[in-house]
């Protein structure tokens, strides 16, 4: 379990990051930081972006229907502004935000606050997701947490994309994805690809 560094004397900020696949306890984790957080009086403020309306416009929820509100933002460089004199800045579906995303949260860090980040590693083919590998690159502290293979039980590490769609960005739940190991992952892949061919010939 992540066990929280605390402030000392002058206050310095620092970026941490939850990462991993769906359905892996990502936003579980995140949550549980942030009303640690609100419990021992801290300002916190939580930021999502706007284009993940999934279950909620506002809140962010958990797979298991755990949720906290935020507000949801089109692009990092509005967090600034909207995390003025806070302590705490949760951002959750990192993945989805622009390029700026790591310098902005740099920002927070310099000033003092404490960020939070949540977000997917890799997208459905496998490649970094979006400014997640640079978010990993200049954060303090990094936790990467699994789901379980929904096709042997192993722990999980990537997101296997059920419904055939090329487009990076397709939100969805169960219907559209299912948590898997790397064998069963690939293997998945592999028997899709067999498929496509099929149906070519
Ligand atoms: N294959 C799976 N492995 C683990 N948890 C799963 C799986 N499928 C559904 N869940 C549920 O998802 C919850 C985690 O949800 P959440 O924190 O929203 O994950 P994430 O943000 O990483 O997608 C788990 O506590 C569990 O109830
Ligand atoms: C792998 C992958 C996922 N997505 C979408 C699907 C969901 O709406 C979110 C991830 O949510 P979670 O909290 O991590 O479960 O991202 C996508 O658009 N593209 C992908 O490749
Ligand atoms: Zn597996």
């Amino acid at each position: 379990m992540f066990l929280e560094p605390h402030f000392r004397g002058q206050r310095s900020g620092w970026i941490e990051v939850i990462c991993g696949s769906m359905f892996s306890g990502k936003t579980e984790e995140l949550i549980r930081r942030l009303k640690r957080a609100k419990i021992a009086n801290q300002k916190v403020e939580i930021f999502k972006p706007k284009v993940d309306t999934r279950y909620d416009e506002i809140k962010v929820v958990s797979h298991d229907s755990n949720f906290i509100l935020s507000t949801p933002i089109d692009h990092s460089s509005k967090l600034l502004k909207l995390s003025d004199e806070s302590t705490v800045v949760g951002i959750d579906e990192a993945q989805f935000f622009d390029e700026e995303l790591p310098r902005h949260c740099q920002d927070l860090a310099l000033r003092g606050m404490r960020v939070i980040v949540a977000g997917l590693d890799m997208d459905y083919k496998g490649r970094p997701f979006g400014p997640m590998p640079d978010l990993l690159a200049v954060a303090e502290y990094i936790t990467k947490v699994h789901a379980i293979c929904q096709h042997c039980g192993n722990l999980a590490t990537h997101s296997y994309r059920r419904v055939v769609e090329d487009k990076t960005v397709v939100l969805g739940e169960q219907d559209v994805y299912e948590a898997r190991c790397r064998s069963c992952y690939q293997m998945g892949n592999i028997l899709n690809l067999q498929t496509t061919d099929k149906k070519k010939n």
